[in-house]
């Protein structure tokens, strides 16, 4: 049942609306609108619609951590959202202690929002990952919770394929090592096995939005680029895809991951993997720290089998920037890989330029703020992907639900019952597992019957969440 405060905050903002002549009239014309009619849309957005708004807006919490870029802050502060920005993760009693109050939070890859934390969270409706990778969340709980999450599919692909590109180079001509040494006052003018990349081979595992990028510049370079993948992907330029991973491993100089977090592909490349490939070839991962056998790849190397590894990621990560950071402490293979020739090792950075950061904050802070204003799930990870056109700006007495319930028969009667007392203007409704959202606007509807669709639609037996907008 909705509190009494609930059913208060419903109906001010009903009141606002319907008879201060501020909300209706009101056209947006935050960010959301203008980033997202650059791109195609389901939705067309080709007229003015009626600006909707959960309640009153100054009430919309968002946590932002991780330094995510100042673009989403802009936007959300353009929306009037409470924003509290924090630079690193957090502590996890404290992320619990803050996540109970908010209704968004904003993440990248370090902050774990795992079961023991989202269910602290009484208020959350919408995650942003400000990133690509969605693995640091428990997306199958968010959704049982009513959740919705967003990341940004591609917006830091190119960043992560540049920095690849630089590391092939960087490993065959072991420039981190001569680098190492000029700034400690050795002068070391040797070309022992260093090598062109013309003409050498790249085998990326995962063709996806990084491989195929990577691809493409590889073979600019002159390399020859085969790549495997769980699915055929189509081949850019002149790459092939081989049908197993082991035939990639005995055919590449150089051997790059842009597989996602999974359980397959934890220790993708392991001793065997690592027994498998060339002689003197060598180890990139920029995708997740679990993909590679860190112990492993060291033996590998001390062994003179790899002959050096760019790394990016890790299995476990610092919280924050700091000297110390890094250490046997946190991975207890640490110092022994430092110790190793040619290793470049970087802070997770694939995925860090202005270019993408920004790029991001803008996407993602547009999709969660079209969630919460418009209740649009499109581009969610974890959700079914529901759109509604716009309320025309003259409409009144108008209220858009937004129902998420069970995947169970018999539902949709039920919810209809209830709507059907009123005009029901538009709906649409999609399910993803066990998960369904239901979408409707609705007309004819007075003020006092908010409280009473609130209240039927909450007592109903498979309900998940609940919003209403107008
Ligand atoms: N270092 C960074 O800063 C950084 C930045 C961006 C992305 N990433 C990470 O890079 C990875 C790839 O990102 P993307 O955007 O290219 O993802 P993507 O989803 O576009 O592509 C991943 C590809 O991997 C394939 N794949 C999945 N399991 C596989 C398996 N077991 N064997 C072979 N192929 C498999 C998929 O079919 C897909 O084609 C993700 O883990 C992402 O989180 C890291
Ligand atoms: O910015 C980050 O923390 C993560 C970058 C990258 O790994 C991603 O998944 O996009």
């Amino acid at each position: 049942m909705a509190t009494p405060q609930q059913i208060n905050n419903l109906q001010n903002s009903f009141q606002r609306a319907v008879n201060m002549g501020g909300s209706p009239g009101e056209v947006s014309t935050s960010p959301t609108q203008s980033f997202m009619s650059s791109i195609p849309r389901r939705v067309s957005l080709s007229k003015q619609t009626k600006a909707l708004k959960p309640f009153s807006t100054g009430d919309i919490k968002i946590l932002l951590l991780e330094n995510v870029n100042q673009t989403a802050v802009e936007i959300f502060n353009g929306q009037g959202y409470q924003v509290e920005y924090h630079k690193a993760s957090l502590p996890e009693e404290e992320l619990i202690e803050k996540i109970k109050d908010v209704h968004a939070i904003g993440i990248r890859s370090k902050t774990r929002l795992s079961e023991k934390i989202l269910k602290h969270a009484k208020n959350l409706v919408v995650v942003g990952c400000f990133c690509i990778g969605t693995n640091q969340v428990d997306l199958d709980y968010a959704a049982k919770m009513g959740v919705a999450v967003f990341n940004s599919p591609f917006s830091n692909s190119r960043s992560v394929a540049e920095l690849v590109i630089a590391e092939i180079i960087t490993l065959a001509r072991q420039l981190g090592d001569r680098s190492i040494e000029m700034h400690t006052g050795t002068w070391n003018k040797v070309s022992k096995k260093c090598w062109e990349v013309r003409g050498k081979t790249l085998g990326i595992i995962g063709y996806g939005h990084i491989g195929s990028q990577l691809s493409v510049l590889a073979e600019a370079f002159g390399m020859h680029v085969l790549y495997y993948d769980v699915i055929t992907i189509m081949a850019l330029g002149t790459a092939k895809q081989v049908s197993t991973l082991d035939e990639l491993l005995n055919k590449s100089d150089f051997v790059t991951c842009h597989v996602p977090a999974t359980a397959e592909t934890k220790n993708l490349l392991s001793a065997p993997q690592f027994a498998a490939m060339k002689d003197g070839s060598y180890v990139i991962n920029a995708s997740r720290g679990t993909v590679i056998d860190i112990p492993a790849l060291v033996q590998a190397i001390k062994a003179g089998k790899i002959a050096g590894t760019a790394l990016d990621v890790y299995p476990n990560e610092p919280a924050k920037n700091g000297a110390g950071a890094f250490s046997d402490e946190l991975n207890s293979w640490n110092s022994e890989l430092v110790s190793l020739p040619n290793v470049i090792l970087t802070p997770h950075i694939g995925g860090s330029t202005e270019e993408a950061q920004s790029a991001i904050g803008i996407e993602v802070a547009t999709g969660l703020t079209k969630y919460i204003n418009e209740g649009c799930s499109v581009g969610s990870v974890n959700f079914p992907e529901v759109a509604l056109r716009g309320l025309d700006l003259d409409q009144e007495n108008v209220v858009r639900v937004l129902y998420t319930h069970h995947n169970v028969p018999g539902v949709l009667k039920t919810v209809n019952n209830i709507l059907s007392n009123h005009n029901i203007e538009k709906q649409f409704s999609d399910s993803q597992g066990d998960i369904a959202y239901l979408m409707a606007d609705i007309s004819s509807v007075n003020q006092s019957d908010i409280k009473d669709i609130y209240d039927q639609l909450n007592a109903t037996e498979y309900k998940i969440s609940i919003r209403l907008l107008y």
